[in-house]
Parts: structure tokens; C-alpha cells; sequence
């Protein structure tokens, strides 16, 4: 058993994650999310601040009535939005009120100017101290579970921190949250603030103490991690990082920081680490947020190797590159990105699972014309390899072109595919509905030539941008120990999409000629 401390883990994906500019979540997309959530095993989910419109309301009522999750709602010091948020949050079987206020005397001054906070700072100071510990006890009547957060605690006195803490302890909060809201401090300077606070406030130990990291100078991990060093045992985060304006401290990040570096510290994470990569996915796509490719632990190039010393250190053992491996945090595996900058060890690598047997004087000639082609695009696809390798073979043997393809979707519809394709001077046409235009598609083109599902994975992007931008869908599909990548291109999605199945059933079909094995039933 471990004997490591727990540090809980306070999602806020769904509520300061959603403030990112853009990212509204549906109602029921937020469910999903809170799903995904719970698989991960996160302590507490911040559902939204139900105050602030239906919509927030509804969804953290929803999740409320599903979640085994301690779920948290957020609300202003103030008995309107403490009544929405505990009105929201009764039917969870562990309800968190969150209220907050500012502390700082930026804070105070901007955002409560008005006279009736008082005249000096001194007196808007005890004005926001009062209705701290007015809100607290209010919301203790209401709910046992109550998180206080002094927003902008980074940049907020320390005497009057302290003081404020010790105050909302004794009025009934479990837990007090110190926010770096701006995303201002410094990791070394943070640290020092929550161990002030451990020796200032007489009764910390009461309460848990938290913080919530903002990403204004990129120092939003390292100031948890640094808390977490002097004293604090939940960290409030969010999926990939999104939050307002830069961001909040990332998940993935902490979590792995911790787990990776268990060597240095006495802390742990309840935190199934192999549901990270679904989990930032699901928040990707639903947010429309999209994720940099060089973020760490979910980017696509997290687990990414181009140069050739790289690859080649790869190839002879994982741990030359890689800190942790990509399936302890749910990456399906490495990547050897062939590119301009690989060398022979990583092509002979690949050519070897493409079932080229090359070495010596050979691999010294099938470099140069790697290097040739390599110079010319970014990126060196299997496919090209099998042409650069000479093949007549590699030419595809019949290409599956797509000849017709009609979609009917919408809010109100099922969405149903027609797909024609064309393979020489034969056609097969099918339909089939599915869960989105996507899907029905695939199962369009499965259903018209006989086949099993093969999709492994299946991305799209814009490549363009505006409101013409073109689309690059990728699928890969797996068949056996085989992958087969495919890539379409256009303004419409659902075009490229189908573009690139068929593009990657194509070589399918080209290996399995090659094979002398038909893969495809129908008579192909
Ligand atoms: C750091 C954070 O992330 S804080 C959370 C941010 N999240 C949100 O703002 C959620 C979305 N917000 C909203 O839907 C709206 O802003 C609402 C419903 C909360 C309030 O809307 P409105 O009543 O129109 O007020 P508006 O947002 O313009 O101004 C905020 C008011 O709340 C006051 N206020 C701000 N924070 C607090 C607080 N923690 N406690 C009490 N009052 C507060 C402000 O002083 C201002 O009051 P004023 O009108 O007397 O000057
Ligand atoms: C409401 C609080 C916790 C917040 O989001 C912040 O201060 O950044
Ligand atoms: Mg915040």
C-alpha cells in the first residue's frame, strides 16, 4: 500500500475551462465530459456556476443526479447565487458549494469601488471579509461540503490572506482555495505564500488547502507543484490546460509531473492515468479547442520521434527519449515520424514493418532516395516509402475511388450516408445511417464492400483557415499487426473524411495483393 499522501485532484474543466473564449459546452456534452471524468477518477468536478445562466444550471443539476463524484458549483459571495448553486447541486450524493470573492487590493479597489463597500480600503477590506464569512456560514447551512476561494489570493497581502482564511475556517469552510487568478507569481514566491498561510492561520489545519493556477506566464504547473511541496492537497486544474485567457494549470501535466517524479516527493494522484489521452481528446473535440501538437503528454508529437540520433536511441531502448511511456497515460503508442531529419537506423526500422528486408550497400542507396524525397515534404508517409522502394508493387493496384457521396443530417435527423465507389470499372453503392455524418459514412463504405470495422483511429483538421478552409481528415485502420494510414482532403469534411478511408483501404489492398491474399470480400 501506499504511503504517499493524496493530493486531490479538483477538475474545473467544465466551469473555468469552459470560460475559455469559444469553448460553450452543450448541456449534454458536458455530461459526457463529467463521464469521462469520473473514468479518470478526478476527486471533484467543478460543474459550472449554475448563477449564471439555465443552461449552467441544468447541467449541474444533471451531473449532480449521475455523478459518485464529489461535485463543486461555483457562485459570487452572495445569498442569490449560494440559493442557484445549492439548488442545482441538492441531488448529488456529494455536494460542494464553491463561493468566492476577491482579496486583493487591485482587486478591491477595481471591482469594488462603489461607496456602499466603504470609503477606504481599510473598510472595503472588512466589507469583503464580512460577506466572506457571511457567504461561508450562509452556505454552511445549506450543504457540509463548503470550498472558499480568495480570488487573486497571488497578489493579495498576506496579513489580510491570513486573516481572511482564518476567518472563513471558523465560519465552516472544509476547504480554502488560494488562487494565482492572474497568473502572476513565481513558483519559489507561491510556495512561500501557502507555507506563510500554514504558519499564520491558526486553525489551517481545519481545512484543506488549495490553489488554482492560472497559465498568464506559462508557470501555472510549477506553482502547483510548488504549493503542493509547501502544504497543499488539492489542486484545482483543468483538462489540457483551458481556462481563462491562458489557461489553468493542466491536468495531464500535474498529474504526470507527480507520478513521473515520485522519486522526489511524498505525493500521489488518485488519477487513472491511461484515461488522460481519451479524456483530452473528448475535451478537444467538444470545446473545439484544439490542442498544440508539442503540449505535454497529450500533443501529438508528445510521443513523436523525427531526428535520426533520436530514433535511433528509441530503437535500442524506450528510456533514452521517453520520460514515461505513452501507454501509462492511454497514447495508443510511440510515433517514428520519418521526416528530413531521420536517419538509416529509424528508416530500416519502418521499411521493416512494411516487410522490406534492407541493409548494408542497400540501405545506403534506399537512403539517399529517402533523403531526396524527404527534402521535398514534410513528412514521409508508408506509402510513399513503398513507391521510393521501387515498387511497381507499390502503384496502387486498383485504387477505390469514390464516385458519389450524399449526406442527410442535421438537429432534427438521423444522419444517413450514400456512398459510390469505384474500383476500375466496377461500382458498389450502399447506405447507412450512424451516430454523426462520420460515422455513417464509414459504415456506408464498410457495408458496400463487405467489410469488417477496421478504423483505428480517425482525426480531422483544418488546414486552412476561415470559412472556406480546407479539412485534412486522417484514418488509420488496423488489420492485424498491419496499419494502414489514409489522408483526404477538402473543404468538406465529410468528403475528405471518406477520401482518406478509402485512401487507406487502397493500400490495404495493395499489401494484401502483394500478400497474394484478397482482403476485400466482395469479389475485389
Ligand atoms: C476568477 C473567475 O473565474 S470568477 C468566475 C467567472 N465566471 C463568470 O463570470 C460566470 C459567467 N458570469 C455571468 O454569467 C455573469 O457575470 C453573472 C450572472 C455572474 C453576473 O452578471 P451581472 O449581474 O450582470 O453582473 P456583471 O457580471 O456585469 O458584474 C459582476 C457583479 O458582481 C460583483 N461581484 C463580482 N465578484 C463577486 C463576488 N465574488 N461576490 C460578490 N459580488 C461579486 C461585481 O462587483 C459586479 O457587481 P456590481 O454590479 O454591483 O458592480
Ligand atoms: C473562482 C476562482 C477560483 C477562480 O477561478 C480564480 O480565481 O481564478
Ligand atoms: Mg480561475
Amino acid at each position: 500500500m501506499s504511503t504517499k499522501e493524496q493530493v486531490l485532484i479538483f477538475d474545473t474543466t467544465l466551469r473555468d475551462g469552459e470560460q475559455s473564449p469559444g469553448a460553450s459546452l452543450s448541456v449534454q456534452e458536458k455530461i459526457e465530459i463529467a463521464r469521462q471524468l469520473e473514468k479518470l477518477n478526478v476527486d471533484i468536478i467543478e460543474a459550472g456556476f449554475p448563477a449564471s445562466s439555465p443552461l449552467q444550471f441544468e447541467a449541474v443539476q444533471r451531473i449532480s443526479e449521475e455523478s459518485g463524484r464529489t461535485v463543486a458549483a461555483l457562485s459570487r459571495a452572495i445569498e442569490r447565487d449560494i440559493d442557484e448553486a445549492w439548488k442545482a447541486l441538492r441531488s448529488a450524493r456529494r455536494p460542494r458549494i464553491h463561493t468566492f470573492i476577491s482579496t486583493s487590493d487591485i482587486h478591491i479597489l477595481g471591482k469594488f469601488g462603489h461607496e456602499r463597500y466603504g470609503r477606504t480600503l481599510a473598510e472595503k477590506r472588512q466589507t469583503i471579509l464580512d460577506m466572506a464569512v457571511r457567504a461561508v456560514a450562509y452556505a454552511r447551512t445549506l450543504c457540509d461540503d463548503i470550498e472558499f476561494s480568495a480570488e487573486d489570493a497571488g497578489r493579495t497581502d498576506p496579513a489580510y490572506l491570513a486573516e481572511i482564511t482564518e476567518a472563513v475556517i471558523s465560519a465552516g469552510a472544509a476547504t480554502v482555495n488560494i488562487p494565482d487568478t492572474t497568473g502572476y507569481t513565481w513558483p519559489s514566491e507561491f510556495g512561500k505564500k501557502i507555507a506563510g498561510l500554514r504558519e499564520r492561520v491558526t486553525n489551517i489545519d481545519d481545512a484543506v488547502i488549495s490553489v488554482h493556477c492560472h497559465n498568464d506566464l506559462g508557470l501555472a504547473v510549477a506553482n502547483t507543484i510548488s504549493a503542493i511541496e509547501h502544504g497543499a492537497r488539492q489542486a484545482e486544474c483543468s483538462m489540457n490546460g483551458i481556462g481563462e485567457r491562458a489557461g489553468n494549470a493542466s491536468l495531464e501535466e500535474i498529474v504526470m509531473a507527480l507520478k513521473v517524479r515520485s522519486d522526489l516527493h511524498d505525493y500521489t494522484t488518485g488519477i487513472t492515468t491511461r484515461e488522460l489521452y481519451n479524456t483530452s481528446r473528448m475535451v478537444s473535440s467538444l470545446t473545439g479547442i484544439i490542442v498544440q501538437p508539442n503540449k505535454a503528454i497529450v500533443g501529438d508529437n508528445a510521443f513523436s520521434h523525427e531526428s535520426g540520433i533520436h530514433q535511433d536511441g528509441m530503437l535500442k531502448n524506450r528510456q533514452t527519449y521517453e520520460v514515461m511511456t505513452p501507454e501509462s497515460v492511454g497514447v495508443p503508442q510511440t510515433h517514428i515520424v520519418l521526416g528530413r531529419h531521420s536517419g538509416k537506423h529509424g528508416l530500416q526500422a519502418r521499411l521493416d514493418t512494411l516487410g522490406y528486408r534492407v541493409a548494408g550497400e542497400e540501405l545506403e542507396t534506399v537512403y539517399q532516395r529517402f533523403v531526396d524525397v524527404a527534402d521535398k515534404k514534410k513528412e514521409v508517409y508508408d506509402d510513399d516509402l513503398r513507391v521510393l522502394m521501387g515498387d511497381e508493387l507499390s502503384k496502387p493496384v486498383e485504387p477505390i475511388e469514390l464516385d458519389y457521396l450524399h449526406i442527410n443530417s442535421g438537429t432534427a435527423s438521423i444522419p444517413t450516408a450514400t456512398v459510390r465507389i469505384r474500383i476500375k470499372d466496377r461500382t458498389f453503392e450502399e447506405s447507412s445511417t450512424g451516430d454523426g455524418p462520420v460515422d455513417a459514412c464509414f459504415r456506408a463504405i464498410e457495408r458496400a464492400l463487405g467489410l469488417e470495422q477496421l478504423l483505428n483511429t480517425y482525426s480531422v483538421r483544418s488546414t486552412t483557415s476561415g470559412r472556406q478552409a480546407l479539412g485534412e481528415a486522417t484514418v488509420r485502420l488496423k488489420d492485424g499487426d498491419k496499419f494502414f494510414t489514409g489522408r483526404g482532403v477538402s473543404t468538406d469534411i465529410i468528403e475528405a473524411s471518406a477520401r482518406a478511408y478509402l485512401q487507406a483501404l487502397s493500400l490495404r489492398e495493395n499489401a494484401a495483393h502483394h500478400d497474394h491474399n484478397t482482403t476485400i470480400d466482395n469479389g475485389i
